[in-house]
């Protein structure tokens, strides 16, 4: 059967200090790496051993796909990264402090930039501390000014469709390390997800989130493995 495990990169030093992240490479804490390799454990200790595996360009997906499979003793499966798993880039956001934004534009509005579905936040001024178009990582690509969920939607699932789901389709474990908003998406397209609905899927950092599918790559059963720090899941349509 194939089998889908998305991992949400260990607590980053942003998630720590409640800064939007977005693309910006920041690494993992201590306890984010500790984590991931958490994630990794548990994947191995329930024999849920991945074939291959995908992450992100940036840094702290990289590292929690690493540590958790070194944890799993499964580093020397293939693993493929690409930017369009990268995180929802977080606009003219990037770098703020979560707190103090609500403060100033108030809670409703960061709601709005933070969960609505197709509210992107306002756009990174080019030449901007954070503007990664220069970054050789992106070399080829067009990289957003800001990106809502449903923007990050229309860039990962093209990826999903192409590179991905092949995979799950040869009937293959396949581990997906990557970013809140990233992995929102996915399963927000795996579970037929409304968009209103869509701002009640919260990953938490480091729980492997193990999807099992039918051929036509519909979710029959999904369950995190560390269920202490799980989070509600979608509905799987009978
Ligand atoms: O800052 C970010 O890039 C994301 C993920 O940590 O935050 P949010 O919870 O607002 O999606």
């Amino acid at each position: 059967m194939p089998t889908l495990i998305l991992l949400r990169h260990g607590q980053s030093q942003w998630n720590l200090e409640n800064r939007f992240t977005g693309w910006v490479d920041v690494d993992l804490t201590t306890e984010g790496e500790a984590q991931a390799r958490r994630g990794g454990e548990l994947m191995a200790e329930q024999g849920l051993l991945p074939d291959e595996a995908f992450t992100s360009v940036q840094t702290r997906a990289i590292r929690t796909c690493n540590l958790a499979l070194d944890a799993a003793r499964r580093s020397w499966i293939p693993v493929t990264k690409d930017w369009r798993l990268n995180e929802r880039h977080y606009g003219g956001l990037t770098g703020l402090d979560k707190t103090e934004t609500a403060r100033l534009h108030g809670e409703e509005q960061v709601k709005v930039w933070r969960r609505s579905y197709d509210t992107p936040p306002p756009p990174l001024e080019a030449g901007s501390e954070h503007d990664l178009s220069g970054d050789p990582r992106y070399a080829g690509a067009t990289v957003p000014a800001t990106e809502s969920l449903k923007l990050t939607l229309e860039r990962v699932l093209p990826y999903w469709t192409s590179a991905i789901a092949p995979r799950l389709k040869a009937d293959k474990t396949v581990l997906v390390a990557a970013h809140g908003n990233s992995l929102r998406a996915i399963v927000k397209h795996l579970f037929q997800v409304a968009d209103d609905r869509i701002v009640g899927v919260e990953i938490p950092t480091g729980n492997p989130l193990v999807i099992e599918l039918n051929a036509d790559l519909q979710p029959v059963s999904a369950r995190y493995l560390d269920e202490g720090r799980a989070q509600a899941l979608p509905e799987i349509a009978a």
